[in-house]
């Protein structure tokens, strides 16, 4: 958390007309991809985590850490992973030989490095490639007005040529290292640069690189800084694809940056305005406010039906690492990964759930239409008993009463969860938390199964009559006094209930009442809930459990009196 004291200064949201906007539209502006509803296939994948994500964090991760990062990276299915910027620290340097002198790198996995297009990085970049047949190298450097100005100082003929120069260097020291390696290149700030003169660059290093269909090389147009809504980035990846040489010997890649929290967007519009590849990271980690996230992205896809062609269903074992090696945090609502993202708290919320995923029991349903949740929580390694339906004093019925039954297999009638869960809402509000699973039952054991505050139950002896009546005696302790009453009555439980109420002399009315096994097998035990209305009309509600059906419907209906008799 920020200090208190950071906060002092003199802020002035007055001032807005000092910003404005930095961007370019394209001399034609085409927005025919916006008509297209969604992205139909996965598109190349590039994890920039260990470069982009790793330049980022208060502490970048050691060699172990990235080793470990790499290897979870290919585990989910990426086939392109950019390493790291080599030149930039022994680190760096040493991951990259670590990965190719230990044999780390699959046969179906490219490596990407970063450099600049600085000639003694470039040569630094290459040393440490030594050795490795295939790989992407990336080069950049900036081509915005901003950058031309005030960091380079430099003319657009002069900054193409920074870029010129990089490229035919990354050529001649493939071709002495006799390696396959394919170029990308990066007009860095590309979001704040002139939309011709950003093609024109592009352009240019194609001129230096000659690609070919069968040897591409790849355009990435970077969101460094986001300053336009998606849909003008998207017009602007429009743009650049048609007007690009030889397009089809290009891979044209994104890297959009999240300023204002359109990264996801800016991703997806670019792919339908017609990229073919996306630089992200896991959580969207990055430089300030961070990079695309990849999962929303692949989720996003997977949401839609689409094979995202990257495998994300085990979220908590990523979460860990991640958490662990980067020391940042995957935010509670942070969409598909977070804590709290298939979480719902809220009573009606969770009346649907628990109906929805009733419904899909019985119904047989092919597609995944559960209101509340977009998508199964099952398919990323999340539970529904503790990550989906979780109490506190929002909570109603429905959400309660499923908890209930799928974790205890304690199948209430509907009344009786409607007061059970009134009286866990009351327990949360007045304890101002959450409740697990295990509150809730201990709740429900204390409150209504087998209450013996006044009456417990010894035994009872009933005979079925002729008429099929039932007459006996009913052995109780009342107060700790033991005492035997007369019985009878249309059932063994009615013959209890009128026993009761004639030794207490009390009434009630309305017994309803339901069971069921709580176990199959020998050892099984019954759980029965009755409930009984006093002469003021309240209904009071009462469980009992035993391995006999019959005790455990009159503990039922003792539980109710006894809770009856303590609210009277
Ligand atoms: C948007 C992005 O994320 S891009 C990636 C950014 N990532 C990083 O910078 C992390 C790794 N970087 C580093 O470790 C260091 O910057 C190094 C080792 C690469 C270079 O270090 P140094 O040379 O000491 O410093 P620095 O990066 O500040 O260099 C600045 C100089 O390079 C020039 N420069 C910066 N980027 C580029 C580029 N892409 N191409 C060509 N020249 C460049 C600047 O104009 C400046 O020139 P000047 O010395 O004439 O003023
Ligand atoms: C090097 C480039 C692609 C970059 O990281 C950016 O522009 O954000």
């Amino acid at each position: 958390m920020l200090s208190k004291t950071r906060w002092e200064g003199n802020f002035n949201m007055k001032n807005y007309s000092k910003y404005q906007k930095g961007y370019f539209m394209p001399p034609k502006v085409d927005m025919s991809w916006a008509q297209k509803e969604y992205v139909e296939k996965a598109p190349i994948w590039c994890s920039v985590d260990l470069r982009d994500g790793n330049q980022a964090l208060i502490i970048p991760m050691s060699l172990d850490e990235k080793v470990e990062f790499f290897k979870m990276l290919v585990k989910i299915g990426f086939k392109e992973i950019e390493v790291g910027f080599p030149a930039a620290s022994e680190t760096e340097y040493d991951f990259l030989r670590k990965l190719v002198e230990e044999d780390l790198i699959p046969e179906d996995v490219t490596i990407q490095v970063l450099t600049q297009a600085r000639e003694h990085i470039i040569n630094k970049t290459f040393e440490a490639l030594a050795g490795v047949k295939k790989a992407i190298v990336h080069v950049y450097n900036s081509t915005s007005v901003a950058q031309r100005e005030q960091v380079f100082k430099k003319s657009k003929t002069e900054i193409k040529q920074i870029a010129v120069e990089g490229a035919k260097l990354l050529k001649t020291l493939t071709e002495k290292a006799g390696a396959d390696y394919q170029f990308e290149y990066s007009p860095e700030s590309f979001t704040g640069t002139e939309i011709e003169f950003a093609l024109e660059v592009c352009n240019a290093v194609i001129d230096v690189w000659q690609p070919t269909p069968d040897k591409k090389v790849i355009m990435n147009l970077p969101v460094t800084v986001a300053m336009s809504m998606p849909h003008v980035y998207a017009a602007q990846i429009a743009y650049m694809s048609q007007n690009m040489k030889c397009r089809d010997s290009v891979v044209i890649s994104l890297h959009p940056h999240n300023d204002r929290g359109c990264g996801v967007a800016d991703s997806e519009m670019g792919l339908l305005a017609g990229a073919d590849r996306i630089e992200g990271t896991l959580f969207g980690n990055g430089e300030r406010t961070g990079n695309a996230d990849i999962i929303t992205i692949a989720m996003n896809m997977f949401a839609l039906g689409v094979d995202p062609k990257l495998d994300f269903s085990n979220m908590p074992e990523l979460i860990e690492l991640y958490e662990r090696v980067t020391r940042m945090q995957v935010y509670a609502r942070q969409p598909y990964s977070g804590e709290l993202v298939f979480a719902a708290f809220s009573g009606s919320h969770q009346d649907a759930i628990a109906k929805g995923m009733n419904w899909r029991k019985t119904e047989d349903s092919k597609h995944w239409t559960v209101p509340y949740l977009l998508i199964d929580p099952n398919d990323v390694g999340r539970e529904y008993d503790g990550d989906v339906i979780r109490i506190n004093s929002q909570s109603g019925k429905g959400g309660v009463g499923y908890l209930m039954e799928q974790k205890y297999g304690l199948d209430m009638p509907k009344k009786m969860r409607e007061n059970f869960s009134y009286r866990v809402k009351s327990v949360s509000d007045h304890k101002h938390q959450e409740l697990l699973p295990d509150d809730l039952y201990s709740i429900f054991r204390d409150e209504y199964v087998n209450v013996e505050t006044k009456i417990k139950l010894i035994d009872f002896i009933l005979k079925k009559e002729p008429d099929g009546s039932r007459k006996g005696a009913v052995h109780l302790e009342v107060d700790r006094k033991e005492v035997v009453c007369e019985a009878v009555g249309n059932g063994r439980l009615d013959a209890v209930s009128n026993a009761v109420q004639g030794y207490l002399g009390i009434q009630y009315s309305h017994l309803t009442y339901s069971e069921h096994a709580l176990e199959i097998g020998s050892t099984s035990r019954a759980m029965a809930y009755i409930s009984i209305t006093g002469d003021d009309g309240k209904v009071i509600w009462g469980a009992g459990m035993d391995t006999d059906i019959i005790t455990a419907s009159v503990k039922a209906l003792f539980s109710a009196i006894n809770r009856m008799i303590a609210v009277k």
